[in-house]
Parts: structure tokens; C-alpha cells; sequence
């Protein structure tokens, strides 16, 4: 056995084998393996890469005995079990400067699209159906967005919009001294009275699962259009629902729900979906932010790059 075998569990650009080979790693590229074969044989590798299939739960770090390191092809940490590697030791990293370009672009793309129709029209006008009127846009100039959590996909969005002409806040519950010329670092408070839309990039923990609730959304000043590439479990399908039905919210960009596997819906989460489905002001795309051809190939970069930085002493 070698001392220095990696574990790549979930899809990637082919190029992080070229990269992890040369910077010294046996790797093992197995997407398609099963939660039971990690569990057989994940006490062989000192490195795991993965997305976000599997969750890297206790169960499976205690089979993983050898384990120095695990490298997270995103940036989503959510499923990963974060107390147990700081109390092993367990390096753990992550390449969300790999996709926050790609998320900030997106972002912007489903609020244009929003603001402008453009889907709904795009389907009406391919089943010949002409209507200008009811499909008159909004314009961004002028508004004022409001960002919850600032780290790489918040600022990256913020960026992105440079060139919009608007107003943008944003509030991080745990970092100050970011505001810049063009963005205000804003209380919640100011956020929820200023915001016309609001973009959410914080990350899913206990504290912002159902983060956006009615009691949050009904202290907003204004009515908002809303953007989620965050993750889909800070506002629930009911929530959104309701937002919508009082005007709450005008309109949603989703590009994450409470839950993205259709076939294990409960009968109440079908139901609540396909309320949100039949909204011509709601517009889905599957999880795909983050995924474009760029990032796919800067993810592997970006890690690879600190996995060597890491252990560069070894
Ligand atoms: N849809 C997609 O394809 C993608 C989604 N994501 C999602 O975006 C999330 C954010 O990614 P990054 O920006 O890289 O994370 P990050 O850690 O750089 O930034 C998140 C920010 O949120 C702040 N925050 C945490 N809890 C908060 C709270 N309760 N209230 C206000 N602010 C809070 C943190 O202080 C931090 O500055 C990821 O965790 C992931 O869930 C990321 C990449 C792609
Ligand atoms: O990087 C992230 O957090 C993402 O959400 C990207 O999607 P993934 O989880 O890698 O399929």
C-alpha cells in the first residue's frame, strides 16, 4: 500500500488526476462508487475528494483512520461533519474561488431573466403566443440589492453587478470592514427596509436552515424579487408559496430547493412544489450556479493548489 492514496468519490474535470498525480498522490477516481464500498475501503487513503453527493458523516470518518486531508470540489461544506476533522486533525478544503464566478454570473442572469421576462416569454413566443404588454420589463437601474453573507459568492455577485447602476447592501452576521466604494456593509435592519432584491450567499448551517422565515420576510419594507443559489433548505417551499401569494416577494430566481431529488418528495412537498412550478414569476434552473465549463476546470486548480500548499513542509 502506498502512504499517499486519494479517494475521489464524486464527478470531476478529468484534469484532477493530471494535477493531483503531479503534485505526488496515487488517486483512485471511482464517481460512481457506492456509500458502502467508502465505507469498505476508505480506511486505505489519506485523501478524499468530493462534491456534495455523499455526506462525509461520522459514521464514515471513523472507518477513515488514515484519513490527513479531504478537499472539497465547491463550496458547500454542509454535509460534512466539521467537528470531527477539527478534532482529529483532518485538513479540509475547500475551491469556492473555483465557482464564484460562475455563481455571481448566474445570479445575475436569473435576476435579468426575471426582471425582463425572458424565460416566460421565451416559452410563450415558441408556442406562438405574442404578448408585449404583459411582458414589459422591470429595470435594474436604480434598485437597491441586498446580499446576506458576504464571503466568495456574495462579493463575487456584488462585483458582477458593477456595471448595473444600483444600490447594494450587505449584511454578514460574522464579518465587518468589507464595505467598498460600491457596496454598504448594512445592518439586517437596513437591509430588510432598503432592499428591492435580495440575493442570499450564506452557507446551510443550524442557524440558517429555514433562515428566511415569515417572521424575517414580513419585516421587509418593500416588496422584493428574491435569488437563491445559496442552499434550498434557508426558505422552505411553503415559505416561498406564501411570500408569493401576499406579494412578498414579485418574484423568485431558484437555483436550489428544500429538497433537489423529485422522487423522494413527501406527498406535502409535491404538492408545494408544484404550486411554485405553475408561477410564471418563479424561475428554477438545477442547481447549476455554480457549474459552468470554466469552473469545472478552476475548481481542480484552486484545490489542488492549496492541498499542495498544505503539506509543501512534507
Ligand atoms: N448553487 C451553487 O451551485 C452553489 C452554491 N453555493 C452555496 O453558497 C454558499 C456560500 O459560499 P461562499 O460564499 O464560498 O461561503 P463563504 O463562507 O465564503 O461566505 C458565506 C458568508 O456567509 C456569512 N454567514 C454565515 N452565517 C450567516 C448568517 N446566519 N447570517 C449572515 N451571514 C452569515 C459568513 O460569515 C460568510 O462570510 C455555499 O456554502 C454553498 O451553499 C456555492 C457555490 C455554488
Ligand atoms: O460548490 C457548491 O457548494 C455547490 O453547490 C456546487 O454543486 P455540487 O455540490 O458540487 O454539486
Amino acid at each position: 500500500m502506498t502512504p499517499n492514496k486519494v479517494l475521489i468519490i464524486d464527478e470531476m474535470h478529468l484534469s484532477i488526476l493530471s494535477l493531483m498525480e503531479e503534485a505526488g498522490y496515487e488517486v483512485e477516481y471511482s464517481p460512481e462508487i457506492s456509500r458502502n464500498e467508502i465505507l469498505d475501503r476508505i480506511e486505505a487513503f489519506v485523501g478524499l475528494i468530493i462534491r456534495s453527493k455523499t455526506p462525509i458523516d461520522r459514521e464514515l470518518l471513523l472507518k477513515a483512520k488514515k484519513l490527513k486531508f479531504i478537499g472539497r470540489a465547491g463550496a458547500g461544506l454542509d454535509k460534512i461533519d466539521l467537528d470531527y476533522l477539527e478534532q482529529h486533525d483532518i485538513k479540509l478544503f475547500h475551491a469556492a474561488e473555483g465557482n464564484m464566478d460562475a455563481v455571481g454570473e448566474q445570479a445575475i442572469g436569473g435576476l435579468l431573466s426575471l426582471f425582463n421576462h425572458i424565460s416566460k416569454a421565451d416559452a410563450e413566443v415558441r408556442k406562438g403566443i405574442w404578448k408585449r404588454e404583459e411582458n414589459r420589463g422591470e429595470e435594474l437601474q436604480g434598485k437597491t440589492v441586498g446580499i446576506i453573507g458576504y464571503g466568495n459568492m456574495g462579493s463575487s455577485f456584488a462585483r458582477k453587478l458593477g456595471g448595473f447602476d444600483v444600490n447594494i447592501l450587505a449584511y454578514d452576521k460574522y464579518k465587518s470592514g468589507f464595505g467598498n466604494f460600491h457596496v454598504r456593509e448594512a445592518s439586517l435592519g437596513q437591509l430588510l427596509e432598503e432592499t428591492d432584491v435580495l440575493s442570499m450567499h450564506v452557507p446551510l448551517t443550524l442557524e440558517t436552515r429555514n433562515f428566511l422565515n415569515m417572521d424575517l420576510l414580513e419585516r421587509f419594507k418593500k416588496p422584493i424579487y428574491f435569488i437563491n443559489t445559496a442552499r434550498g433548505e434557508i426558505i422552505s417551499f411553503d415559505t416561498l408559496n406564501e411570500a408569493l401569494d401576499r406579494g412578498i416577494f414579485k418574484g423568485a430566481v431558484l437555483d436550489v430547493l428544500e429538497n433537489e431529488k423529485f422522487d423522494t418528495f413527501t406527498s406535502e412537498q409535491k404538492n408545494s412544489f408544484e404550486r411554485l412550478a405553475a408561477r410564471k414569476n418563479v424561475i428554477f434552473s438545477p442547481h447549476i450556479a455554480g457549474w459552468t465549463f470554466q469552473s469545472y476546470e478552476k475548481i481542480n486548480q484552486v484545490l489542488v493548489q492549496k492541498i499542495k500548499e498544505a503539506f509543501s513542509d512534507q
